[in-house]
């Protein structure tokens, strides 16, 4: 029925690098070209994790024009998500943090492995950043605002049932069946006729992404003033050590 799946595979937690996402704006342009596909199920290819988000490496001690050219790639690979013509499904198959979930949040429909180590959420307070607003915006698009305004300011980390409660995933199954499951919620959306259903999700999301696409230079110049602070970049190595730390 024309399904194509794309596996992250950036071991050891699928972090999103700048080769990843680049690699994955051009792997979706190649599906949206390609009138033989009509969806797409996201997933991972990295047991236990779904992607442990943006990566850290890529936003700690690097030049301004790095940034920049990362941050760019950031905001490329979410609205080419947010606003695929393609039905996107997240099998989601691993914990899924900050940029992890955000990637989530741009699917059409998310369904979770029922695992409570698979926790999910925007948690970027708790690393002393900030989500950005176009972040924001989808989990408030997702979840409501009121829940997105809590879960935002804790981090709050969501375990499956949590997640299923609050809407952030649309259904939780045992781990062998989220694969199935894609596949099954799958055809029902591609039973509604193409046309119909791209213009009614362009009507549901262009607003939100036009916010960033009217301003993505001045939000790049923003991330750039924001991620050079040197209490930020502190942050990051005291939060990356602490990650190294754990295994020692
Ligand atoms: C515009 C407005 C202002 C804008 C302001 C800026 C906005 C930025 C928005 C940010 C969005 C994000 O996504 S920020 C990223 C948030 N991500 C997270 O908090 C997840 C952190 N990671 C974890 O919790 C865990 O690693 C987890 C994913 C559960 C997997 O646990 P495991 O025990 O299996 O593995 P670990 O031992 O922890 O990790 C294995 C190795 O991977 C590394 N690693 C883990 N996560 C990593 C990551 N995200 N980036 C790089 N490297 C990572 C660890 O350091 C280890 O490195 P070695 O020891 O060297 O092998």
């Amino acid at each position: 029925m024309g399904v194509a799946v794309i596996k992250l595979k950036n071991p050891p937690v699928n972090s999103l690098s700048l080769e990843v996402l680049t690699e994955f704006v051009i792997s979706l342009e190649k599906l949206e070209n390609d009138k033989t596909f009509r969806g797409v199920i996201v997933t991972s290819d990295c047991p236990g994790i779904f992607s442990a988000g943006l990566d850290l490496t890529e936003m700690c001690g690097k030049s301004q024009a790095h940034y920049a050219e990362y941050w760019r790639a950031v905001q490329e690979l979410w609205l080419r998500l947010y606003l695929s013509n393609l039905v996107l499904i997240a099998a989601i198959n691993g914990v899924s943090p900050a940029g992890g979930c955000l990637m989530s949040l741009t699917c059409d429909y998310r369904v979770l492995a029922d695992n409570p180590k698979y926790n999910m959420g925007l948690n970027e307070t708790l690393l002393g950043i900030v989500a950005p607003s176009w972040f924001k915006d989808t989990l408030v698009n997702t979840v409501g605002h009121r829940t997105a305004e809590r879960a935002l300011q804790l981090g709050l980390l969501f375990p499956p049932a949590e997640a299923l409660r609050v809407g952030m995933v649309d259904q939780v199954v045992p781990e062998d069946q989220v694969h199935s499951t894609a596949l099954s919620v799958m055809a029902q959306w591609l039973a509604v006729p193409d046309h119909a259903r791209q213009l009614t999700k362009n009507l549901m999301r262009k607003p939100t992404a036009d916010r960033l696409v009217k301003q993505r230079d001045a939000d790049i110049q923003y991330f750039l003033r924001f991620i050079s602070r040197d209490s930020i970049q502190k942050s990051l190595r005291v939060y990356l050590d602490k990650l190294r730390q754990k295994k020692g």
